[in-house]
C-alpha cells in the first residue's frame, strides 16, 4: 500500500457515509479545500491547503478528536455526548438537526420514561441511556425508601433497526433518533420523553484550537458557506419617507446598507434576508411602496 505522508498536515476527521456525508461534502466544496480521494481509500490529502481528510464512521469522530487522533471534525452533537468527548464546539452547522428520543409502543402503557424503569431498553445510545436510567433507578429507589432498585433497568445495545425491537420482543422501549417521525410511526412507536435535541457541529480537539491558525480559517470559511445557503441579498429603492418602515421589515443580519439615489427623496438598500423568508418580506416592501426589489443568491459570505 502506498504510504501517505500525513506531516504538518492538519488532520479532518469526516463522516464516510451515512446522513451527515453528503451534507459535509458540500460545505467542502462551498469552502474550497480541493481533494481527490482514491477509490475506497479513507484519506485523502488536500490538494490546495495543509490538510489530510480523514473518513470515519460518524460515531467515532467526537472521540478521535478527543484523543487528538485527527485535529478537527464533523459530527453529530449526539455523538459527542455519547462519546462523552472532550471536545470544543466550534460551530453548529445546521443540518443533520433531529431529537434523541425515549419511544414506547403506541399501545403500550408507558407515558414517560420514569415508567420504564426496571424495563428492557434497546438502543445505539447505551452510554446516554445508560446515565439516564441509571439516575431514574437511583430516584426510584429513593422514593422507595431503598438503597437500590430491585430490578434496574436494562439498557441494550444495538447497533442499527432499533426500531424493530419491541415488535421483535427484545425491549419495551427504545431510544433512537427522530427527525420527521416517519420510522417511529411505522414502527407504531410514540415518543414519550427527548432526551436531547441535536444536529450536525463542527469540533475541534481543545488543545489545538489555539496553536494552529487554520482552525480558525477553516471555521470561518463554512461559517461562510453556511450564511451563503441560509441568506439571500435583497436590494429595492424606497421614498425616504418609507425608511423606517423598510428597516423593520428587512433589518438585515448587522444593518442594512442605505444609499441616496440621484431621484429626489428615494434611497437604495441592500439587505441580507432568510432565504425562507425572502418572498414574505418581497410582498411587505411592496405593500409600503418599495420598487425594483431584486432577490439574489449569496455565493459566499463573510460576516464580522
Ligand atoms: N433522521 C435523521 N435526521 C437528521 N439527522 C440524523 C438523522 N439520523 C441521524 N442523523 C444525524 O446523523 C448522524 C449519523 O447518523 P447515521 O444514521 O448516518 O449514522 P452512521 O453511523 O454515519 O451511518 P449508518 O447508520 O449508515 O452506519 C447521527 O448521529 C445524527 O446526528
Ligand atoms: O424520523 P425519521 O425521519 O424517520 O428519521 C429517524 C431515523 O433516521 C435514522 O436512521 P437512518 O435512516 O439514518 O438509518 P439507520 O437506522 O441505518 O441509522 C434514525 O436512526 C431513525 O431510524
Amino acid at each position: 500500500m502506498e504510504f501517505v505522508d500525513l506531516q504538518d498536515r492538519l488532520l479532518f476527521g469526516i463522516p464516510k457515509k451515512g446522513r451527515l456525508n453528503e451534507q459535509v461534502m458540500t460545505l467542502l466544496q462551498g469552502a474550497d479545500i480541493q481533494f481527490h480521494r482514491k477509490n475506497r481509500i479513507d484519506i485523502a490529502l488536500s490538494t490546495n491547503h495543509p490538510i489530510a481528510l480523514v473518513f470515519l464512521p460518524a460515531a467515532d469522530i467526537a472521540q478521535f478528536v478527543a484523543n487528538g487522533n485527527v485535529d478537527i471534525g464533523i459530527t453529530g452533537q449526539d455523538m459527542v455526548a455519547e462519546a462523552g468527548a472532550n471536545v470544543e464546539e466550534l460551530l453548529a452547522l445546521g443540518f443533520g438537526k433531529c431529537k434523541l428520543c425515549v419511544q414506547a409502543p403506541v399501545d403500550s402503557p408507558y407515558k414517560s420514561a420514569k415508567d420504564l424503569v426496571g424495563k428492557r431498553i434497546a438502543t445505539s445510545f447505551s452510554s446516554l441511556v445508560g446515565k439516564v436510567f441509571q439516575e431514574l433507578d437511583a430516584e426510584a429507589a429513593k422514593a422507595a425508601g431503598l438503597k437500590q432498585v430491585e430490578n434496574p433497568t436494562l439498557v441494550q445495545f444495538l447497533s442499527g433497526s432499533v426500531e424493530a425491537s419491541c415488535a421483535l420482543g427484545l425491549a419495551d422501549a427504545i431510544v433512537d433518533l427522530v427527525e420527521s417521525g416517519e420510522t417511529m410511526h411505522a414502527a407504531k412507536l410514540h415518543a414519550i420523553e427527548t432526551i436531547l435535541t441535536t444536529e450536525a457541529v463542527l469540533i475541534c480537539n481543545p488543545n489545538k484550537h489555539k496553536t494552529n491558525p487554520l482552525i480558525e480559517k477553516i471555521k470561518r470559511r463554512i461559517e461562510g458557506v453556511i450564511v451563503a445557503q441560509r441568506y439571500v441579498l435583497c436590494t429595492y429603492n424606497v421614498p425616504r419617507s418609507q425608511m423606517a418602515e423598510a428597516v423593520k421589515i428587512t433589518p438585515g443580519k448587522k444593518a442594512p446598507t442605505i444609499s441616496a439615489l440621484e431621484t429626489d427623496g428615494w434611497v437604495a438598500v441592500s439587505v441580507m434576508v432568510l432565504k425562507s423568508k425572502a418572498a414574505d418580506v418581497m410582498d411587505a416592501l411592496e405593500e409600503i411602496g418599495a420598487q425594483d426589489i431584486l432577490v439574489t443568491e449569496i455565493k459566499n459570505a463573510r460576516m464580522g
